[in-house]
């Protein structure tokens, strides 16, 4: 039987159909085999069902953001100067980090009291961004979260951050 495997096309973020032996693709399934069959494809269990990101190769995030006096800007609507330490940053945002305990709705309610990035406004809702947009530490840390969930304590110039991957 030629064997079809269930591939992630990485422009459109959605799985399709490939035969490497024909090399023929498609985005429906093969005619001629079972719903059964199909799952059993390699690659199916990770790739069907998964639906497109929104702006394929986009992410959108929130995060709360605690600053300390080695922060690239330490000042913030909160706090006109900032002078704690970056350890005593670290503290402060492991309690809310236990507080959020993985909630995606506590997390918006604390980045909005707490963060000192003027995003706090928005429930410190980044928008959407792609590559090279953010700081690396920033960047790679929310490529590698998935959609709704929390990140551990990720460092940058700003300061340091949880982030929560919502798109
Ligand atoms: C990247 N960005 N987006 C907003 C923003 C987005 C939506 C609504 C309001 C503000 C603010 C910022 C920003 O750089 N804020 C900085 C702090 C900061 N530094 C960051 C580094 C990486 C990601 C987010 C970050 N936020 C500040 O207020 O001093």
């Amino acid at each position: 039987m030629s064997q079809w495997e269930v591939r992630m096309s990485n422009s459109k973020g959605l799985p399709y159909f490939f035969n490497p032996t024909t090399k023929e693709s498609s985005w429906d399934p093969p005619s001629g085999f079972t719903k059964e069959q199909i799952e059993q494809f390699p690659g199916a269990k990770e790739n069907l069902g998964k639906t497109a990101p929104a702006r394929p190769g986009q992410v959108r995030a929130s995060h709360l953001l605690v600053k300390h006096k080695d922060s690239r800007r330490p000042s913030s609507w909160k706090e006109a100067n900032i002078t704690r330490t970056k350890e005593e940053a670290i503290e402060i945002l492991r309690g809310y980090q236990a507080e959020i305990g993985g909630s995606p709705d506590k997390f918006g309610e604390l980045a909005g009291q707490h963060s000192d990035c003027s995003s706090h406004a928005n429930a410190g809702d980044l928008g959407w961004f792609g590559p090279g947009q953010m700081q690396k530490p920033f960047e790679d840390a929310t490529f590698a979260l998935d959609v709704g969930k929390i990140s551990d304590v990720v460092s940058t110039e700003s300061g340091v951050h949880l982030i929560l991957r919502t798109g």
